[in-house]
């Protein structure tokens, strides 16, 4: 029946532990309408894309690699962070509680990193739009869904959410039914960037955010459709009350073996390796439809 609601399920990237379950949460979700619904995302690496062309895409903190904002000294330390952190980040037989210090130093030194840069905020659009951040196919067709749908789209990121909105704007789809939850930069009178402002989200705190900022969500949209890309990601709709259906969907974008077991039990729809954003847009696409 799923596949006669949704042809696109039918893609050799989607994996599901019970398709029943999905079915029936996507029925639901239709019948409710898109009043009820809102959408919880996380950023880097689930509306961008992972890779390209065989080579890694940057995410929000490295978009900048491209640009002479930042000096190649910061450049090779920010990648000699990445290759030292991001493989605590994905391992699969570290438990969350040891990760989360490793997650704090790693933020901490990047940050610390770019606040030295002294970023002006009137060169960052710029920067943004000459550099190599890209979204997932398929982009454009999901934030004006939403938008022509009133449907809100709640963006939980640890990434830097001065940059991701600058990707955003730049591909014209900082629609106003988006709000973005994310670490932000402090500038001074003249506009360069000294500070990261309150509390460092990271990838495995983003509970805790949601639940101490749940003005941020939507309390009368009981049905959500949570995507992300790491366990982390997995609690963002934690903060919403009443809720009456979530679906959640897990980009396993790296060390797939490894990882399935934990996403193929977390997530309830898994899609290995997909580069697009094909299932969430065919989803919306029937919960959406005019019946
Ligand atoms: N210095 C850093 C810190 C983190 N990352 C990666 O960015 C991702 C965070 O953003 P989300 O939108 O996915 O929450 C995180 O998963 C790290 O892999 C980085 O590249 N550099």
């Amino acid at each position: 029946m799923l596949l006669k609601m949704i042809p696109e399920m039918n893609k050799v990237s989607v994996f599901m532990r019970d398709r029943r379950h999905v079915e029936t949460i996507i029925k639901n979700m239709q019948r409710a309408g898109t009043s009820t619904l809102q959408v919880i995302s996380d950023f880097d690496m689930t509306l961008t894309r992972f890779a390209h062309n065989g080579v890694h895409c940057p995410t929000t903190h490295n978009v900048l690699h491209s640009s002479t904002l930042i000096s190649e000294e910061c450049k090779t330390k920010m990648r000699d962070l990445f290759a030292h952190y991001y493989p605590i980040e994905i391992n699969s037989s570290m438990s969350e509680e040891e990760k989360i210090p490793h997650m704090v130093e790693w933020w901490t030194q990047a940050h610390d990193l770019l606040i030295q840069q002294r970023i002006r905020k009137d060169q960052l659009a710029q920067a943004v739009r000459n550099s190599g951040a890209m979204l997932r196919e398929g982009y454009k067709r999901f934030f004006d869904v939403l938008h022509q749908n009133s449907v809100p789209l709640l963006i939980f990121s640890a990434g830097v959410g001065d940059i991701l909105e600058e990707v955003i704007a730049g591909h014209d789809i900082f629609h106003p039914n988006v709000r973005v939850f994310s670490n932000y930069m402090d500038y001074d009178e003249e506009g360069v960037a000294c500070a990261f402002k309150g509390e460092m989200i990271h990838s495995f705190n983003k509970r805790e955010g949601a639940l101490q900022n749940t003005q941020q969500f939507i309390h009368d949209r009981t049905n959500v459709l949570l995507l992300g890309d790491t366990p982390g990601d997995l609690n963002m709709a934690d903060g919403v009350q009443n809720l009456h259906n979530i679906l959640r969907i897990g980009f396993l974008n790296d060390k797939v073996d490894e990882r399935m077991k934990q996403y193929i039990s977390s997530y309830d729809i898994v899609l290995v390796k997909d580069e697009t954003l094909d299932i969430p847009n065919a989803i919306l696409n029937y919960i959406t439809a005019r019946k």
